[in-house]
């Protein structure tokens, strides 16, 4: 008999307990108490999901796409109407403020029937042979798009609801069967948005639900050939690890950033404040689209930190039940990371001009201005509430400190300027850039995408679409 925050994983319909005995168990990162215990699955359990995944796509992928678009359609209803209910297990498991927690609940919804609808009008497409020299118009050909199979979809923990939704939505539409492992810290989440997955209708085995610390079950997972695509958000070392583990199956990455906030001299600072305040600390910091830096000319330093200081000192601080805009971090070995990252700016003589303060996980929000390059926290991605700001000389240094960066998800250019706009825009090394805007994923049908260490392949409704499905081509000689 499973104590009530015991919560189990599902393999062909049926929610289960591991033979293991063994499970892990979640801890508040804002109060000491056990959240609940999820299971460590073993080897057999997770053969056991993939090959029931596998049992199960082919007679989805047979029905008509209407069909699959009706359980989509179903599911997101069943989300909405959980609204309340799934929105504290987010608060309570990773959390996030109340309100930011029910908004990824509703988010997420519309995620899934814009991905239906996507999926309704997603087909493949006709060639004809004459535009080839030489080629005759008798030969055609029909290129129709196939689902994958069982696509592997691993989450992360900031957004446990909404970024494993952006996975298993498409891969659903396009008649894929899904195993996911959602992030430990963030699996009781996962757990309530697959229950309402259920009540929506899903068929046995068609998404099964694994649990368990990546650390042990991840590779097994990863290098599995039942798995024919992973689709993955997390941190760049785990990517890059992921990466080596899967050989010959579609790969899918979002890792880590180092976005930029880049003020041109004609910026409108206050817009520009205001973007960069709200960019960087939201959910304190642990978004990958977070603003991580900031790069400024040095005649207007003193002007913009000002301006950001007024606004960093206004942000309400404490418990996500009071819907605080920051709230503590995941756990204390990331706490500590980012007060690491703070240490070694002061002891380089970075100036702390707002926060630098801290309450077990709970950091609170720190500008630092004057930081330079020899500073870690100029590279290093916190995922916390920390803002560094770093003085240049030319728009050209603060291209080159971008691109200097391992990391390329997104960049925030500030100018009046159209053409600087595009100019700047056109020579930084990220995946998007957005002009006198936040860093930020959303709208969630653009696509998505990270360079270098930031990622590989793209997300994005549409682009998801694509990317889990193949071409089959059939060429008719008249
Ligand atoms: N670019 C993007 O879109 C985003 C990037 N991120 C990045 O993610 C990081 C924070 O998220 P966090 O959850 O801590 O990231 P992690 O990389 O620690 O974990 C992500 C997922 O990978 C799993 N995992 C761990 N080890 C393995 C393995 N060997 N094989 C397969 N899966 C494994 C984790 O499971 P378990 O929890 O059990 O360890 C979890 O489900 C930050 O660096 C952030 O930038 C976050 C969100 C969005
Ligand atoms: O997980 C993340 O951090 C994201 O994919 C960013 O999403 P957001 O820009 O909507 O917060």
């Amino acid at each position: 008999m499973m104590s009530m925050n015991t919560y189990p994983y599902l393999i062909n319909g049926q929610w289960q307990e591991s033979t293991t005995n063994e499970t892990i168990e979640l801890v508040s990162p804002y109060t000491d108490e056990v959240v609940g215990h999820v299971q460590a699955m073993s080897r057999d359990e997770v053969d056991e999901a993939i090959h029931g995944a596998k049992s199960a796509q082919q007679e989805w992928a047979a029905l008509p796409v209407n069909k699959r678009a009706e359980l989509l359609y179903a599911w997101a209803d069943k989300l909405e109407e959980r609204v309340d209910e799934i929105g504290q297990i987010i608060m309570r498991e990773v959390g996030k403020n109340l309100s930011d927690a029910k908004k990824e609940v509703v988010r997420t919804a519309e995620i899934i029937r814009y991905t239906a609808e996507e999926g309704l009008r997603f087909t493949g497409g006709f060639m004809q042979g004459d535009s080839f020299p030489g080629g005759s118009k008798n030969k055609m050909a029909i290129i129709k798009k196939e689902a994958l199979g069982v696509v592997l979809a691993i989450s992360p923990f900031n957004y446990p609801v909404n970024l494993a939704a952006a996975k298993i939505a498409p891969a659903l539409i396009t008649g894929n069967a899904v195993v996911f492992k959602p992030a430990t810290q963030g699996a009781i989440s996962g757990v309530k948005m697959v229950e309402a997955l259920q009540d929506a209708g899903l068929p046995s085995g068609l998404l099964n639900l694994v649990t368990g610390r990546g650390s042990v079950i991840g590779d097994y997972l990863t290098s599995h050939p039942g798995i024919d695509m992973i689709t993955f958000t997390g941190g760049t070392g785990t990517g890059q690890h992921l990466s080596q583990q899967a050989s010959m199956v579609p790969v899918v990455l979002e890792l880590g950033g180092k976005d930029p906030a880049l003020v041109l001299e004609d910026a409108d600072l206050t817009l520009a404040a205001d973007q960069i305040v709200s960019g960087a600390f939201s959910y304190s910091g642990q978004r990958c689209t977070a603003i991580k830096r900031v790069f400024v000319l040095e005649h207007q330093a003193d002007e913009l930190v000002g301006m950001l200081k007024d606004r960093v000192e206004k942000l309400t601080v404490g418990s996500p039940v009071d819907n605080s805009f920051i709230v503590p971090l995941i756990d204390k070995k990331s706490a500590d990371y980012v007060q690491g990252l703070i240490d070694d700016a002061v002891n380089k003589q970075a100036t702390v001009v707002h926060g630098n303060e801290r309450d077990g996980n709970l950091l609170h929000p720190t500008l630092l201005d004057h930081v330079t390059r020899e500073m870690r926290v100029a590279w290093e991605e916190p995922f916390g509430p920390v803002l560094p700001v770093i003085r240049v000389n030319s728009l050209d240094e603060m291209i080159e400190l971008t691109n200097e960066s391992e990391f390329g998800l997104q960049a925030s250019v500030f100018t009046q300027n159209v053409n600087s706009a595009f100019t700047v825009a056109d020579k930084l090394e990220v995946g998007t850039v957005q002009v006198n805007g936040r860093t930020e994923r959303g709208p969630d049908h653009f696509p998505f995408i990270g360079v270098k260490q930031s990622g590989l392949g793209v997300q994005g409704i549409g682009r998801s679409l694509e990317t889990m499905t193949r071409d089959k081509v059939t060429v008719i000689n008249l």
